[in-house]
């Protein structure tokens, strides 16, 4: 019998983590390369694998949430992102929020301790032979760039994102800040720091006049939607905020028992509660420029940061040119991408997309065609998505939901009908598990 080929994962962020956590558990071995610490990326601060750069908040729960939904989904695969961030989680009222530096350390421990997992601490410099997952993330080196651009014959592609300050806890005003949830929906998670209009004012004018950094090419039509820079969104007009990250709806203040004029939400972003974010905050500004203009919300004029925003360069390819739904390449039917490259968007995304890549990359090591997954599961749907949509566009957590709009518009509880999608959409990934996952080897 023919050995089993050894698959390349290039990348252990959130997709090459995933992909190696599943090939390595379908009997295949792996060489898993990472590049940190010994290079780092503009964003990444640790070496860890699956490092969350930005937010710590994997996002809502409930299952009818195409967010939620995916999580689900990912548990029944057994991911080991999900894993993790149940063991490490924080509170966020419905959203699932881990403390960042125990989550990576458990998946960096978990993969390590694979025994069929080779770590190659080394920056990979063009694609490799063999059965290969690329899962370099947005901030793919610059070398292995080029030489994906020259496999791919494409121009570069990219737009800008940007990442949120983190504060210590000890320097907020906890007199003038406020425990609570929006809706009082799950736990009090959130510190939330209102404000009068007079202060949004002060605050808002500060913000569209203020200092950005420099940045090689950046246009602030470049940006990712969802990740939008809170100064960009400023300068859309004085409503935008307040519809946005300073909505105030469902955070009436205890002490007044209104509803402010606009309130800036913190969310915890390690386990022991000493560091909180500014949530919806990302930002490209200078960061004295920071320092001055964060320190109008009310709460935060001594604030300390022990992280300031950062805005990047985020690489990404034309994956309904270039890829199938099974996350290989047209060309080479070897080469997979996984993660935010292929156009998916988010943690949770990525990692969901390493599943995908991973698992037909194994199967592709064992001898078995690689498989689509079912595109009524959030899985199955993504991968459809980006292979037939403008990566640039691309929404993936709309892909479940967003397809019947008209029959959402119809539904008055929304929250039922779509929980009665999500269970639909769990059942058949578990049939699918069942019978054309299951592999026995
Ligand atoms: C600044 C910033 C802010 C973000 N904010 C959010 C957010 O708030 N919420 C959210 O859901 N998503 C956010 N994202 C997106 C999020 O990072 C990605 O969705 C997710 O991390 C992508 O996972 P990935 O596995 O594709 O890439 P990554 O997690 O970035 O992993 C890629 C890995 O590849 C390694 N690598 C790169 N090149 C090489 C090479 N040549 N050789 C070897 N190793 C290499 C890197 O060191 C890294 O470990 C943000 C991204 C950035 C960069």
């Amino acid at each position: 019998m023919a050995s089993i080929p050894t698959v390349n994962v290039i990348g252990a962020g959130l997709a090459g983590s995933e992909a190696a956590w599943h090939i390595a558990n379908m009997g295949v071995n792996v060489r898993l390369y990472e590049m940190r610490p010994s290079k780092m990326t503009p964003a990444h601060h640790t070496e860890q694998f699956a490092e969350l750069v930005c937010t710590n908040s994997l996002r809502a729960n409930q299952l009818a949430n195409a967010a939620g939904l995916l999580k689900a989904e990912m548990r029944q695969m057994d991911s080991i992102v999900m894993q993790a961030a149940e063991h490490h989680a924080v509170p966020a009222g419905g959203a699932l929020a881990v403390d960042r530096d125990t989550f990576s350390a458990e998946i960096t421990a978990a993969i390590t301790a694979l025994p069929n997992v080779e770590i190659i601490n080394e920056e990979i410099t063009s694609l490799p032979d063999g059965i290969t997952v690329v899962a370099t993330g947005p901030l793919t080196a610059a070398s292995l760039a080029k030489s994906i651009q020259a496999f791919n014959d494409e121009d570069d592609l990219h737009f800008f994102d940007a990442a949120a300050p983190i504060l210590t806890k000890d320097s907020i005003d906890m007199d003038k800040v406020y425990l609570k949830s929006r809706y009082d929906r799950g736990e009090a998670a959130y510190l939330n720091c209102p404000m009068t209009e007079a202060e949004f004012d002060v605050f808002y004018d500060a913000l569209i006049h203020a200092e950005m950094a420099e940045a090689h090419d950046f246009e602030n039509s470049d940006v990712f939607e969802g990740c939008m820079p809170i100064e960009v969104m400023a300068q859309r007009g004085r409503q935008t905020m307040l519809f946005g990250p300073l909505k105030p709806v469902g955070l009436e203040d205890p002490k007044t028992g209104k509803q402010p004029f606009a309130v800036v939400q913190l969310r915890q972003d390690d386990a022991a509660g000493d560091l909180y974010n500014i949530v919806g905050f990302q930002t490209h500004l200078k960061w004295g420029e920071q320092k001055r203009v964060f320190s109008l919300i009310p709460g935060l004029e001594n604030v300390e940061f022990v992280r300031y925003g950062v805005m990047h360069r985020n690489t990404f390819m034309k994956s309904p040119k270039l890829l199938t739904p099974t996350y290989q390449t047209q060309q080479r039917p070897d080469l997979f991408f996984a993660g935010q490259m292929t156009g998916v968007e988010g943690y949770i995304e990525s990692a969901a997309s390493g599943i995908v890549a991973g698992t037909n990359a194994a199967r592709l090591a064992l001898g078995l065609e690689p498989v689509v997954f079912p595109t009524d599961t959030m899985m199955g749907a993504m991968a459809h998505y980006i292979t037939h949509t403008s990566a640039s566009n691309f929404q993936p957590m709309n892909a479940n939901f967003g397809i019947m709009p008209k029959l959402k518009q119809r539904i008055r509880d929304k929250r039922e009908r779509n929980t009665a999608i999500s269970e639909r959409a769990l059942a058949d990934l578990t049939t699918f598990k069942d019978e054309t996952l299951t592999v026995n080897n």
